[in-house]
């Protein structure tokens, strides 16, 4: 029951207000569109897209923050408090947390050159958070494909949109710490690219640990669809996004994607959708916050 036009009257400014502050933020800076794109994507998996993400500690919510796939590695939350605050400006209490991240995304994609889609609208946000969803519903980098596959199904999504999604690590970066044992202990990766990562993150853990590498080395801040073909030549940094590539069931998917940017374009577009459709709160659920990193009142 998300809308398109949820705006239109009672708020006619916010899509051009974030799409203006997305695109300067990542003209400013081309990973923060990276970094938009996968708050999204961390809200939706955890109870919805209802911007629980976004939620500090407090004496009675332990966030998401803390989370263990999110601590020290999300970013972008600046970005969106300064929207929030453009929005609030513009139209008191009509626009949600949760909505915001979702035209960020999308905004953000197009700013790198990727495709654009209609972004459902009328999400409302959470008063809660939970650390421990964030902790066993979003998938790990080290996952295989069975694990990454029924991650997507909990959330409704199927295997060509779990390949399609994953495309998203067309950009932006990953640290050390997520990859180091996809570049020292899997075969399943070409040797010259493992030895020039080795060379900036060591074997034992604790040094290095935050080193950062391109997702997609061939053109890490352009949304195409190059992650594709570095999969098919083994050149994927994580092992989960290498284990869609190798000799399972979405070698064929990955194959296409590769050869084809319209038909990776069209599947992530719909894939994007179907993840802001993840259990969306409506009518009198949740609440609109005034303030993106609390909740009203408190
Ligand atoms: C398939 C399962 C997935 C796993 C295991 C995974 C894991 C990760 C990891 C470990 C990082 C690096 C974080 C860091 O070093 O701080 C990362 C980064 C990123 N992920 Fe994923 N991810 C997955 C799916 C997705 C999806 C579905 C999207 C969006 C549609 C996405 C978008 C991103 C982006 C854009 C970055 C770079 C962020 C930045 O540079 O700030 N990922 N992911
Ligand atoms: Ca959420």
């Amino acid at each position: 029951q998300l809308s398109s036009t949820f705006y239109d009257t009672s708020c006619p400014r916010a899509l051009a207000t974030i799409k203006s502050a997305v695109t300067s933020a990542v003209n400013n800076e081309p990973r923060m569109g990276a970094s938009l794109l996968r708050l999204h994507f961390h809200d939706c998996f955890v109870d919805g897209c209802d911007a629980s993400v976004l939620l500090n500690d407090t004496a009675t919510i332990t966030g998401e923050q803390g989370a263990i796939p999110n601590r020290n590695s999300l970013r972008g939350f600046t970005v969106i408090d300064n929207i929030k605050a453009q929005v609030e400006a513009a139209c008191n209490q009509t626009v949600s947390c949760a909505d915001i991240l979702a035209v960020a995304a999308r905004d953000s994609v197009v700013a790198l050159g990727g495709p654009s889609w209609t972004v459902l609208l009328g999400r409302r946000d959470s008063t809660t958070a939970s650390k421990a969803n964030a902790e066993s519903d979003l998938p790990a980098p080290s996952f295989d494909l069975a694990n990454l596959t029924q991650a997507f199904a909990n959330k409704g999504l199927n295997v060509t949109d779990m390949v399609a999604l994953s495309g998203g690590h067309t950009i932006g970066q990953a640290q050390c710490r997520f990859f180091r044992d996809h570049i020292y202990n899997d075969t399943n990766i070409n040797s010259t690219l493992a030895s020039s990562l080795q060379a900036n993150c060591p074997r034992a853990s604790g040094s290095g640990d935050a080193t950062l590498a391109p997702l997609d080395a061939t053109s890490p801040t352009a949304f195409d669809n190059a992650y594709f073909s570095n999969l098919v030549s083994q050149r994927g940094l994580l092992h989960s996004d290498q284990e869609l590539f190798n000799g399972g069931g979405t070698d064929g998917t990955v194959r296409s994607f590769a050869s084809s940017s319209s038909a990776f374009s069209s599947a992530f577009a719909a894939a994007m959708v179907k993840m802001g459709n993840i259990s969306p709160k409506t009518g009198s659920q949740g609440q609109i916050r005034s303030t993106c990193s609390k909740v009203n009142g408190s």
